[in-house]
């Protein structure tokens, strides 16, 4: 391991865009198809590696959907979220906030309950084994109705207390956030935070809906934001967090190469950037791999990685006491490694 590996491993960060359903790495789809009985429509995990290769979101959603199909029991979805978890914690990990797409498997006839109660066991697990804390973020798909959002948060009722946040993920283009706008007030109006994907491929305008329309507390994404000087700087100004995914960015060419990603500008302009792999099992990289991209690729120093940690606690739904606590951590790791 080289010390830049040993420093990113070592500096504690939390996670806040990471899509369980697109951590499910090959080996374990071929387990649970073959635990379930489902067939896939690839013949190894060399097979599978070899059909990730996206040119747009599209691409990948197609891909992304169908692997999700080997998910079945709260212990599939157990099974999946604890392997993120471990391999989370070795990436320095303390905190991870993750994101869930019901609609995934309700609309395959899975029960609502399989998919949380396997995924609240898990966040237990990781709690007593791994000291990791960790929240759920409910994403409703955009391609669907605004109807079929609310019947899902309606399925999630008996489970609030234990649901941190709403979320919106998909196809982005022509799904823009105010076609969500009642079902996120009523989401708010039940006590869950907002965040959004928005600006990953959408316009500049989208962010503003996410900002206007559904009052969101975390962009994700938010990219091209950076296309409007007057919405950047609104977004430094009120502290807006951004959950940045680097190599998601270039696997789904929404960047040609990592030396043209934008998270130096960001940083620049002041924005509250941090680091996540989105869908690692698609994109090729877990968050040390993507704090690792922004070294290689734009230079970042290690003082721009611990502001890009900081910004994962104070952008995070942790309470102000525990993200006191994690930034005194950083604090102390840098201290030790001076
Ligand atoms: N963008 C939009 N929807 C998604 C993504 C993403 O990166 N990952 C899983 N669903
Ligand atoms: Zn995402």
């Amino acid at each position: 391991m080289t010390d830049l590996d040993a420093f990113i491993k070592g500096l504690p960060k939390a996670e806040l865009h990471l899509h369980i359903e697109g951590s499910l790495e090959p080996e374990l789809m071929f387990e649970l198809a073959r635990r379930n009985g489902v067939a896939i429509p690839y013949a190894s995990v060399e097979d599978v590696r070899a059909a990730y290769d996206f040119s747009n979101l599209q691409d990948f959603l197609d891909i992304y959907y169908a692997g999700a199909s080997v998910l079945v029991t709260r212990a599939d979805f157990h099974d999946l979220a604890m392997a993120y978890f471990r391999r989370a914690a070795a990436d320095g990990v303390v905190h991870a906030e993750i994101m869930f797409d019901p609609q995934t498997h309700t609309d395959r006839g899975i029960a609502f309950e399989e998919v949380i109660e396997g995924l609240l066991s898990a966040a237990e697990e990781a709690r007593e084994t791994l000291g990791m804390s960790v929240q759920l973020i409910l994403s409703f798909l955009r391609h669907l109705s605004e109807e079929e959002a609310f019947a899902t948060l309606a399925m999630a009722e008996p489970w609030l207390d234990r649901i941190t946040a709403a979320g919106l993920d998909s196809s982005e283009v022509g799904h823009p956030p105010v076609k969500f706008a009642g079902v996120f007030a009523a989401a708010r109006e039940k006590g869950l935070k907002i965040t959004v994907h928005a600006g990953e491929e959408g316009p500049p305008e989208y962010v503003y809906q996410a900002l206007d329309l559904l009052e969101v507390d975390r962009i994700d994404h938010g990219n091209r934001a950076l296309e409007d000087a007057a919405l950047t700087q609104r977004l430094a100004e009120m502290g807006m967090t951004l959950t940045v995914c680097p190599l998601s960015n270039l696997k789904l060419c929404v960047i040609d190469d990592i030396a043209s990603h934008p998270i130096d500008a960001m940083l620049k302009a002041g924005l509250k950037a941090t680091l996540n792999a989105d869908d690692p099992a698609y994109f090729g990289g877990y968050i040390a791999d993507n704090y690792r991209a922004v070294v290689e690729g734009r230079g970042l120093t290690r003082a721009d990685l611990a502001t890009l940690a900081r910004n994962s606690f104070t952008g995070s739904f942790l309470p102000p006491d525990a993200v006191a606590r994690h930034l005194a951590a950083i604090d102390a790791f840098l201290e030790e490694n001076a």
